[in-house]
């Protein structure tokens, strides 16, 4: 955790509740890495813990140097509940990807531990090629910048959206109180909301607060001279809102992403981006690329069209919502 000064208030702004039925997070974070460069990437074949009879299709690729994010062989329990039993899977550049799969599966563990917030009790998570030790640090200044938009969207209710969203810029940049004021308020536009600088949370509906945190997500230092490339995971974006409001942050997702191109024609910043989700419309709209997590492994990978037409007894059950198949509840 870490704490800054805002006007009164002191604020803890990364520090989340463990347990599940507490999970809201208290704010969403931006978390540099540690490490960066490519050098001493040890080449491995995409996801070695696979079973090559589950996967639809094997995408080739020529090399890893485009993998921004690989987690290996990573294991995590909590107490004698053994979530994670060896995941593995690269993230690439240019990549969205989602991570589907039961409710309980580990897919929030799983970002979690991408984002640094968690460390894995046994596997690495190697960034742009180089292997992260522990959790997230001050001392991690420059790399490929990894954020996390929870669940709840997390925002602190006693500050103003304003506040709320130039947050780490007030803590952290050069810039001035005007220029974050002015940022704030175009990246707020970017996401479709205008006239809410001085509102409270509490006084928006769930949708703009979902908006919200993409907001102080994807706002970033522009003093800085080199902008680094940006990872953004997402914790179930669209869970609880009506499918106009979850179009409208799908479309979201996808604008700010480097592939995308927001309101006025501008190319987003996000490098890659990875969406953990329930809904079907996310999948469709948002993703390209699916992992499905199932009883502490990725059992499937494919693209999305592959995910309806897959011959998976796991993903068909899950894509019909069926009773009968091997997911038991
Ligand atoms: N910090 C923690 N302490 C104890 N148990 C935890 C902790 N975090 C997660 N768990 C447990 O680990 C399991 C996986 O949780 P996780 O939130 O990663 O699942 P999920 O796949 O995201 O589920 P859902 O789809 O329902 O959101 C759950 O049984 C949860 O209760």
């Amino acid at each position: 955790t870490k704490s800054c000064d805002l006007g009164k208030e002191r604020i803890k702004f990364c520090c989340f509740n463990e347990r599940k039925d507490q999970r809201n997070v208290i704010c969403a974070c931006m978390a540099p890495t540690r490490n960066l460069g490519r050098d001493g990437f040890p080449g491995t074949k995409f996801n070695e813990s696979f079973n090559s009879g589950n996967l639809d299709k094997e995408v080739k690729h020529e090399n890893d140097s485009d993998v921004l994010i690989e987690c290996r062989n990573v294991y995590k329990s909590f107490g004698e509940k053994h979530i994670l039993r060896g995941v593995s899977f690269k993230i690439r550049h240019g990549e969205a990807v989602g991570i589907i799969g039961p409710s309980g599966t580990g897919k929030s563990t799983i970002l979690k531990i991408i984002a640094g917030l968690l460390a894995p009790d046994k596997g690495e998570v190697y960034i742009r090629g180089k292997k992260r030790s522990g959790l997230i640090g001050d001392d991690e200044i420059s790399g490929l910048r990894i954020g996390l938009v929870f669940q709840s969207a997390a925002l602190f209710d006693s500050l103003t959206v304003r506040e709320n969203v130039g947050f780490l810029l007030y803590e952290n940049s050069s810039m001035s109180g005007e220029q974050i004021s002015q940022l704030v308020t175009e990246t707020l536009a970017a996401v479709g909301l205008k006239g809410v600088e001085e509102r409270l949370p509490s006084e928006l509906s769930g949708g703009m607060k979902k908006r919200v945190a993409l907001a102080r997500s994807i706002i970033c230092d522009i003093s800085k001279e080199s902008i680094e490339p940006e990872v953004l995971l997402y914790d179930e974006p669209t869970a609880g809102l009506d499918p106009i409001a979850s179009t409208v942050v799908e479309d979201l997702i996808r604008s700010v992403h480097m592939k995308g191109e927001d309101a006025s024609g501008r190319q987003g910043k996000i490098a890659s981006y990875v969406v953990v989700t329930h809904q079907h419309s996310t999948i469709r709209r948002a993703v390209d690329r699916l992992l499905f997590l199932h009883e502490g492994k990725v059992v499937w990978h494919g693209m999305t069209d592959e995910f309806t037409t897959s011959t998976n007894p796991i993903v068909r059950q899950f894509a019909s919502g069926s009773l009968d198949g091997p997911i038991r509840y």
